[in-house]
């Protein structure tokens, strides 16, 4: 057995799985380990920026979801970066002695009462939960999130007024975030329940230093020099035999520096694996693998940060949402653009949920975008989006909304090493099977029956 000191080991990838790793191996003795990142900077998917002053604006990952159990929690609580009060609700503004909570307007301008909003999305919460808690009917194992909703409400009593119908639509869209789908109907129903929640407050919040904090924390765990970024991965020769090849395993990178390993872990998002996963490898993927890159859903969600030089919204309001009359998640609307081919680009902004207000940016506000829409909007420039926004803000509240001091928006999908936010299940996948598939680790094809496995995936 080689002693892990002198074992190398290549991480693709430095997220926070690809750091973590890192950061566990040498706790556990292992000493050569390089991280190769594609990017200008560590954190992927966590990305902290400070663009309206001081105070951090998350473009990804934004609350940590869950604590028994979450590493990450652990961490963050370990470290002192959590912000205190902090747990259950997802309120991103905490305005003194008020209760905030969203508006709601409908496209005449009309804000609903809380009452009727509180019924549509408390049955819409209700549906949903039994999803996630594998209470389905069998009737739906084959149907999409969607489907399941759909049926279910047409037979409640709020499927009955307009306003309910509307609102319906309004909870579907907003569950696309949660997602990462550009609409319920690619999402499974019955396959949600393999979701895990985590006991504790599911909207833990970070405090001053942000996502960034955690990742600073596993960066200091780790030597000087073993994180290299601007490094992309171009390909993983991973069953070199022979006198020749000391290591089995060899990472090659874009500009040509080539990398010797015992191990490669490889942390690269699944949107970067389904354009680039075929190619990467060689030898070639295993079928099972290369299937649930394919077969498991990779969605793009993003935010666009408004900030105003004052504030037009009240002391009470937590964030304003859009009820649209029809669409874009009503079925027959979704199915007739999709027929109409590139219609709905014309709508996209009819996919933005609403805007929530930020924690400690008192005139900011936070779009939320998913799907196909998200992706077109991001060939659009800031202030054209900036624009619409501004607009759709004015038409369904009647406020005086001036235009914004500063736009910001993400770009999951165009990001190259990145090509989206976050996974889901589609109808008709078994999530965990690829899930798993994808996680296992690949053995040297020589060493079959023994337990010397080369390449390791983070799902
Ligand atoms: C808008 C948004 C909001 C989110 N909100 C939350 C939230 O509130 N809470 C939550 O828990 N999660 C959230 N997430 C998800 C969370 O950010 C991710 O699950 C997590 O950051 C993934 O970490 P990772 O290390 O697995 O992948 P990543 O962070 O994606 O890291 C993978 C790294 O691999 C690099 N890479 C890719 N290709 C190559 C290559 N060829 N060579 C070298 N390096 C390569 C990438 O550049 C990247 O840095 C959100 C994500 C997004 C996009």
């Amino acid at each position: 057995m080689i002693p892990s000191s002198s074992v190398k080991v290549v991480v693709v990838g430095a997220g926070l799985a690809g750091l973590s790793a890192a950061s566990t191996l040498m706790k556990a003795g292992f000493q050569h380990i390089q991280v190769l990142e594609a990017m200008s900077r560590p954190g992927g998917r966590v990305h902290t920026t400070r663009p309206f002053g001081q105070d951090v604006i998350e473009l990804g990952a934004n609350w940590i979801h869950g604590q028994e159990g979450n590493p990450l929690f652990q961490l963050a609580q370990e470290q002192g970066l959590l912000l205190e009060e902090s747990g259950s609700a997802k309120t991103m503004c905490l305005p003194g002695s008020v209760t905030p909570r969203d508006y709601f307007f409908e496209e005449s301008g009309r804000k609903l009462p809380m009452d009727q909003v509180d019924q549509v999305c408390a049955f819409f919460s209700k549906l949903t939960s039994r999803a996630f808690s594998s209470e389905l009917d069998p009737k739906h194992s084959t149907q999409s999130l969607g489907g399941y909703l759909d049926q279910e409400f047409a037979q409640s009593l709020q499927a009955t007024s307009k306003v309910g119908q509307r609102l319906f639509e309004w909870c579907k869209r907003s569950e696309c975030t949660d997602e990462a789908s550009s609409s319920l109907y690619e999402v499974s129903a019955v396959q949600l329940c393999h979701y895990v929640a985590l006991e504790g407050g599911f909207f833990n919040s970070l405090g001053p230093g942000g996502y960034q904090a955690l990742v600073d924390t596993l960066l200091d765990s780790l030597p000087p020099g073993t994180v290299l970024c601007d490094r992309p991965v171009r390909s993983i020769r991973w069953a070199l035999e022979g006198e020749s090849h000391a290591h089995p395993v060899s990472v090659l990178c874009q500009a040509g520096q080539c990398f010797t390993a015992d191990h490669v872990i490889v942390t690269v998002p699944l949107g970067f694996l389904k354009e680039n996963g075929a190619a990467m490898f060689e030898p070639a993927l295993p079928t099972s693998k290369a299937s649930a890159i394919e077969r498991l859903g990779f969605g793009t969600v993003d935010k666009i940060y408004l900030r105003f030089e004052k504030r037009f919204w009240p002391d009470d309001c937590a964030g304003i949402q859009l009820v649209w009359d029809a669409g874009p998640e009503d079925e027959k609307v979704y199915q007739h653009s999709q027929s109409e081919g590139g219609a709905w680009r014309d709508t996209w902004y009819k996919k933005i949920c609403g805007f929530d207000t930020v924690a400690r940016h008192p005139t900011v506000l936070c779009g939320w975008i998913t799907g196909r829409e998200a992706q077109h909007m991001e060939t659009l420039d800031e202030r054209m989006v900036g624009e619409v926004c501004v607009r759709l803000l004015r038409s369904f509240t009647g406020w005086s909304v001036e235009e914004p001091a500063q736009v910001l928006m993400s770009k999951w999908w165009s990001e190259p090493f990145v090509r989206g936010s976050y996974t889901y299940p589609p109808p008709g996948v078994d999530a965990v099977r690829e899930h798993n598939a994808l996680a296992a680790p690949l053995p040297q094809p020589s060493d079959a029956g023994h337990s010397q496995e080369k390449v390791h995936f983070f799902a």
